[in-house]
């Protein structure tokens, strides 16, 4: 699957020379409210129409979706303006319902992306057909879950691609709905570099307040397209009403949004960043002995500990450690998110290298006996 170019080929058929953008309200709600936003969006960049048909629902007991009646008003969005259009399909029935109703673009959601049975069966429905399929990240934040959905519908014949990434599930409280872990989705471009990548912010933020900032990150990461929640009204929405902007607000954020190339052959450019990289590799090699330097005598409180029968874990040097970290961290600029999480990994390490000294030096004296 990786390294075949065609993958993007139908990305490339809209030559555009800025990303894709997918716009439309998070439900299909009444044909006026469908064919009032395809309206207003045509006065946008929107080369696609978006409307769920069919809400998976956290919890029962919200608004789950006009049903297959929002299909036809779609297909008279697409008739009447011009637009491609996109739906979540969950299951066989909602494929086969999309592919009467001409809907260009199938997306499957990050709780079907999820199961590989639901994924395997949807793939299955779509079989000789060539439709694009975009499949979002899983709820859980696991690359390997994201890809395997992917590979499906490849190996199934459906190799016109793109990946959403909508974020993740988190169980600590976030300034997000739902956590972006950017770090994710580039693990997603290294593995397959020609798979068109596509940032849902709406999922991620929750709230339209951080819909801007959230895009020009991803167009900051070369992403390929935006799948915003555009509604006329976005306070009366039926679902998501919070995090659904205007037709209007959608205009202006693309008009301010910039986007990056992907490299500069300016002189100024390459001299100033390979000098700045040297100091970079400099630095990245230092971190590399400190941490070895800080392991090595890991080891040495490992052997004491060996010698006293006492446990690796100390809480409270851990919590103290951690928290001065943060302090200095964080005063000097650094995200308290990330001094936390680069702790924690040196703190596991630290643990993994003492628990090697106890265990070899005990299973060596089991041996002995
Ligand atoms: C190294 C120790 O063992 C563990 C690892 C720590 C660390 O790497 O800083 C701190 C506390 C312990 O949980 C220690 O007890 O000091």
């Amino acid at each position: 699957m990786s390294g075949n170019a065609a993958m993007n080929d139908w990305l490339k058929a809209f030559n555009l020379d800025r990303p894709l953008l997918i716009a439309g309200p998070c439900s299909a709600e009444t044909e006026e409210q469908v064919l009032v936003t395809a309206k207003a969006l045509q006065n946008t960049d929107t080369n696609v129409l978006r409307a769920g048909i069919w809400k998976p629902r956290t919890r029962p007991g919200n608004f789950e979706g006009v049903g297959a009646l929002g299909l036809k008003w779609l297909l008279k969005a697409k008739r009447e303006t011009g637009l491609l259009t996109t739906t979540e399909v969950a299951n066989p029935i909602h494929v086969d319902l999309a592919l009467k109703h001409e809907v260009d673009i199938l997306w499957i959601g990050a709780r079907t992306s999820v199961s590989p049975f639901a994924v395997q069966e949807i793939a299955e429905a779509l079989k000789g057909t060539n439709k694009i399929v975009l499949v979002k990240n899983p709820i859980n934040p696991d690359l390997s879950l994201w890809l395997g959905a992917l590979e499906r519908f490849y190996k199934t014949g459906i190799e016109q691609l793109g990946a959403i990434h909508r974020g993740f599930s988190s169980y600590k409280d976030s300034l997000y709905r739902n956590i972006p872990e950017w770090q994710i989705p580039i693990d997603l471009r290294q593995e397959l570099p020609d798979l068109p990548l596509i940032l849902d912010p709406s999922h991620i933020a929750g709230d339209r307040k951080l819909i801007f900032d959230l895009c020009q990150t991803a167009l900051d990461l070369n992403y390929n397209g935006l799948m915003i929640e555009t509604h006329p009204n976005p306070d009366q929405a039926w679902s998501d009403a919070k995090q659904q902007i205007t037709p209007e607000t959608l205009a202006a954020y693309t008009r301010k949004l910039k986007v990056r190339k992907k490299s500069s052959s300016n002189q100024d450019y390459e001299t100033s960043l390979s000098r700045l990289r040297l100091q970079i590799d400099k630095l990245d090699e230092q971190l590399i002995q400190i941490l070895i330097d800080r392991m090595q005598i890991a080891d040495k409180i490992g052997a004491v500990k060996k010698t006293h029968n006492v446990a690796i874990l100390q809480p409270e040097r851990w919590q103290a450690i951690l928290q001065k970290m943060i302090n200095l961290g964080v005063d000097k600029g650094l995200a308290e998110e990330f001094v936390y999480r680069l702790f924690q990994a040196i703190h596991q390490e630290s643990i993994a290298h003492q628990q090697k000294i106890l265990h070899t030096t005990s299973a060596k004296q089991a041996n002995s006996h």
